[in-house]
């Protein structure tokens, strides 16, 4: 089931999520916390850093965090690759060791091999306690395009031309610089989270949202496999909530 619940702004969403992320690490004592990157959780990593950032006995300073997903291709150093967003963004101003930050490795020679190694370190770790996800605006989550199947784990995925397209902004706007494929979670990995909080922010994701949230769960619409799950949140702010009726 999701529960939907709306705010006036990016910045009141970000304040909202920062509590369930707090309620999952600080209340009930998770370990684990499963990161995303792109622009959606942006205001939720600033609040948590306002809120903790500087406290060296933070229980932030013992997670284990683990990405979604990482791009095939990128060279060693490029400022895009989700393992180094992730330290930029969130998880060096929180005080949490590189060596706790996890992702898999897009650069392994067997992706296959890489993929069941990246399942069994979260499994390993005793699983995601708190999940913070975006919402592709064909309704993807992690790099989990439409016609995935829901069964499966971590996996080399294919970036559709919107995924390709609405990613460019961060390659200077050139669609040819962003990366064909990606390591990324699959749905049934993303599923065994203990806690899932979705953030989607902007008009732009006005549609996807009511769409998501109108349809039962199909493969076409990956982010509907989230109905199948008993404890995920989905936050908006006013304008992707726009298309909203009867919902929080
Ligand atoms: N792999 C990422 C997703 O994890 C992210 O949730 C999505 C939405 O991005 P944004 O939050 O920037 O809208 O885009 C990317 O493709």
């Amino acid at each position: 089931m999701i529960s939907v619940h709306r705010f006036v702004d990016p910045a009141a969403v970000g304040r909202a999520a920062a509590d369930l992320v707090d309620a999952a690490v600080l209340e009930r004592g998770e370990r684990v916390i499963g990161l995303a990157t792109g622009s959606s959780p942006l205001e939720t990593y600033a609040e948590l850093v306002r809120r903790h950032g500087g406290d060296a006995t933070s229980a932030y300073r013992d997670v284990e965090a683990f990405l979604l997903d990482e791009y095939i291709g990128l060279p060693s150093d490029h400022p895009q690759r989700y393992a180094a967003v992730i330290r930029r963004e969130f998880t060096d101003a929180m005080g949490i060791p590189s060596g706790r930050v996890h992702g898999p490795d897009a650069d392994a020679v067997d992706l296959a091999e890489a993929s069941r190694a990246y399942d069994r370190t979260i499994e390993r770790s005793g699983g995601v306690g708190v999940q913070l996800l975006g919402l592709g605006s064909d309704g993807h989550i992690a790099f989990n395009a439409p016609g995935t199947s829901f069964d499966e784990r971590t996996h080399v995925a294919t970036l559709g031309g919107s995924t390709r397209r609405d990613n460019a902004r961060f390659f200077g706007g050139d669609i040819d610089a962003v990366p064909r494929s990606a390591l990324s979670q699959g749905i049934a990995t993303i599923l065994r989270a203990r806690s899932i909080v979705v953030i989607a922010t902007g008009a732009g994701k006005a549609h996807i949202v009511a769409q998501v949230l109108a349809s039962g769960p199909t493969e076409a619409l990956p982010a509907t496999a989230l109905h199948g799950h008993d404890d995920v949140v989905l936050l908006v702010d006013a304008a992707a909530g726009v298309l909203l009726e009867g919902h929080g």
